[in-house]
């Protein structure tokens, strides 16, 4: 098993990528802090996932809180630590996409992506990162950013900085705390379908047209995401930072 006796804490893990994420890393044998956003939806599906890690014979607990908030990063770091002794890995996946266009932006929505996406992921690996220097046996952050932080989308302008951001601290903490052992890279998803995009992939003919554009002819699913996070949070990837890996299925390099 690629994460025995490891502590991971995953954002965003009630549903979508986080949530394959989170099943694949207690798969793998790590002990797996759910994080969700708190609302009564959030908090069920990740009791549900509990239920499912606990079936075979994993173990998981869920931990409630706005992404968006600066001190939610401290509350799932004290309660991995609480619940498990440690944090061995911290996966910030928690992000929102409320596609609209750029000249009528209502300033809330920016506000409200930018922070959820990028302020409160800043602190929140901030908190991890203090926690595995004290631990003194390295670790590994995974952001999960997007295909998104290399290529823009006109209904994206206040999605796709996050994303570029969130790529960008991950190389900037791989500098910083690579002295402690401490790997940070990035897995940028191109698009996988999910309640994210639900209502955008509705529309048929966007949908026709982005599975065209991917080489491998088929939209991703959340668990296309889950093996990458898991081998960068693993040893396998010891000598992995600053790193960001696609997983497109082929979409960024389609061209022509
Ligand atoms: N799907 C895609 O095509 C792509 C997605 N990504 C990125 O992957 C990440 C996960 O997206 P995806 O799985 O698709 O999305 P989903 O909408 O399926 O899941 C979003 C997750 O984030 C949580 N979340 C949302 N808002 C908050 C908040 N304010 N505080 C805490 N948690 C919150 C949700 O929790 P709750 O259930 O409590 O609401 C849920 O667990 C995002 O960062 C997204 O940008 C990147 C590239 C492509
Ligand atoms: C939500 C979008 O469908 C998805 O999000 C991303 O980051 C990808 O670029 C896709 O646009």
């Amino acid at each position: 098993m690629l994460l025995a006796d490891k502590t991971v804490i995953i954002t965003g893990a009630s549903r979508g990528i986080g949530r394959a994420a989170a099943r694949e890393c207690a798969r793998q044998g790590a002990r797996v802090v759910i994080g969700h956003s708190g609302s009564s939806q959030g908090t069920e599906a990740a009791y549900s996932l509990i239920e499912e890690i606990k079936a075979f014979g994993g173990r998981a607990i869920e931990v409630g809180g706005d992404a968006a908030d600066p001190d939610t990063g401290d509350k799932l770091v004290a309660a991995a630590v609480q619940a498990f002794g440690s944090v061995d890995v911290f996966v910030n996946n928690a992000g929102i996409c409320p596609f609209h266009s750029f000249l009528d932006m209502p300033r809330e929505v920016y506000l409200k992506t930018v922070n959820t996406n990028l302020n409160g992921a800043y602190f929140a690996v901030q908190a991890a990162a203090n926690q595995m220097k004290n631990q003194g046996r390295g670790g590994a952050i995974i952001a999960v950013s997007s295909i998104s932080a290399l290529v823009g989308g006109g209904m994206q302008t206040h999605y796709t900085p996050t994303k570029a951001g969130l790529h960008s601290l991950m190389q900037s903490c791989a500098i910083a705390l690579g002295p402690y052992g401490i790997r940070c890279n990035s897995v940028l998803p191109g698009t996988i379908a999910t309640d994210i995009n639900k209502e955008d992939l509705a529309d048929a003919e966007k949908l026709a047209y982005m599975t065209s554009r991917t080489p491998l002819g088929r939209l991703g699913e959340p668990d296309d995401v889950a093996g990458p996070i898991v081998f960068l949070a693993s040893d396998m990837a010891r000598y992995v930072t600053g790193a960001s890996l696609l997983v497109d299925g082929g979409l960024f390099v389609n061209l022509q």
